[in-house]
């Protein structure tokens, strides 16, 4: 990608969207097409075919979804597929339509079978059961899969699907019922501290086993990935090592320096037992993460201080 190319970050004021144009600023990239979900809705899809007429993007990254933690997708399936569909349908054949160069769309580990061997190989896509809590979202991102190949194979679209697992960082949603468990403990023991609360109640058994990325890791993957990788596979991106739930807690009530307890709410689902991505292709390529996750958090606790007047599902 040149500097002057016309990029569209689909999403740009999300978790990831946020990382990757913070990215492309710093790396000089001056000519970033931005919408807001208000300013054009990647449902409509006459809206999209007449953004992309007009402004003919060269590159794209769709990071625009419809995304939440595990009760969210449990509690809003209709949404949850109906959205992520409409967005992946409406941008691939808009951006094959006006000639994109090449398209970046995000999955999710979510798309693995929820008892598949781990850590999770590309291969293992579609052998087996997907977790109950989020098959809707899961069945969305693997169709954004398939339009990708599709795409490439009938018409030679350099369009290419990456599946990143657990994210967070700047810009994470706080929200304490939609949101992922990251944000979730940073503001949940955060609030427990300035209370003087005696304990922190968290969702399930603690016991499941998650892999958490860092965003600008994230971020720093995908232009990688823009430059270096253009198959019909996907690619997983990850960090290669996971912690429990439990293990996540001591980091950050540590972190954020709680010393109450922490008990658990086992009404709330677990999900899936495990998740870790197998990151070999990726580190095949060259690319690893660079982000410790205890230094990660912390740098993200601040990023929560800094910025609790505007923090995403908070207020
Ligand atoms: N967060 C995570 O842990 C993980 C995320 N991913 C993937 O990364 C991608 C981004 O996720 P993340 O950044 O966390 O999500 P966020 O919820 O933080 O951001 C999603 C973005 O999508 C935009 N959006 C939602 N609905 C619409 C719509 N109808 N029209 C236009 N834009 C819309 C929002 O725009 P606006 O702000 O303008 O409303 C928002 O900026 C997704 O594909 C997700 O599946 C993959 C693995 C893990
Ligand atoms: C990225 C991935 O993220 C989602 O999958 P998930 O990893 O299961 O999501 P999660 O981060 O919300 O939960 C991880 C674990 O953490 C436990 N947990 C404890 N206490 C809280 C808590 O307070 N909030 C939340 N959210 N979880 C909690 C929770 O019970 C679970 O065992 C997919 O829906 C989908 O969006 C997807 O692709």
């Amino acid at each position: 990608m040149d500097k002057g190319d016309k990029i569209y970050v689909a999403g740009h004021r999300g978790l990831v969207g946020s990382a990757i144009v913070r990215r492309l600023q710093a790396d000089g990239y001056d000519n970033l097409l931005l919408r807001t979900s208000k300013e054009l809705d990647l449902r409509e899809q006459a809206a999209v075919r007449a953004f992309f007429a007009e402004k003919k993007p060269d590159y794209v990254i769709l990071a625009a979804a419809k995304v939440g933690g595990i009760l969210a997708n449990d509690t809003y399936p209709a949404d949850f597929i109906y959205d992520n569909l409409m967005m992946e349908v409406n941008i691939v054949e808009a951006a094959h339509r006006h000639n994109t160069k090449k398209l970046l769309a995000l999955g999710s580990t979510c798309i693995y079978p929820r008892m598949a061997p781990q850590p999770l190989k590309e291969e293992y896509l579609l052998t087996g059961p997907l977790e109950p809590t989020n098959e809707w979202y899961a069945v969305a991102k693997i169709a954004g899969i398939k339009l990708c190949q599709a795409y490439r194979r009938q018409y030679g679209c350099s369009f290419i699907a990456a599946m990143p697992t657990n994210l967070y960082g700047p810009g994470d949603n706080f929200d304490l019922k939609n949101s992922h468990v990251l944000p979730a403990l940073i503001r949940k023991f955060h609030v427990a501290k300035e209370n003087g609360d005696a304990s922190v109640t968290l969702w399930g058994t603690g016991k499941p086993l998650r892999e958490f990325l860092h965003v600008d890791d994230l971020a720093d993957a995908c232009l990688f990935l823009m430059e270096n990788y253009d198959d019909e596979e996907i690619i997983n991106i990850g960090v290669g090592e996971d912690l429990s739930i439990a293990e996540l807690a001591g980091i950050v009530r540590d972190v954020v320096g709680f010393e109450g307890e922490i008990v658990y709410d086992a009404s709330k689902p677990d999900g899936t037992p495990r998740k870790l991505v197998d990151v070999s292709k990726i580190t095949g390529l060259g690319w690893h993460a660079k982000t410790g996750l205890r230094d990660g958090v912390a740098q993200t606790y601040q990023w929560f201080l800094d910025n609790q007047a505007e923090l995403r599902g908070v207020g």
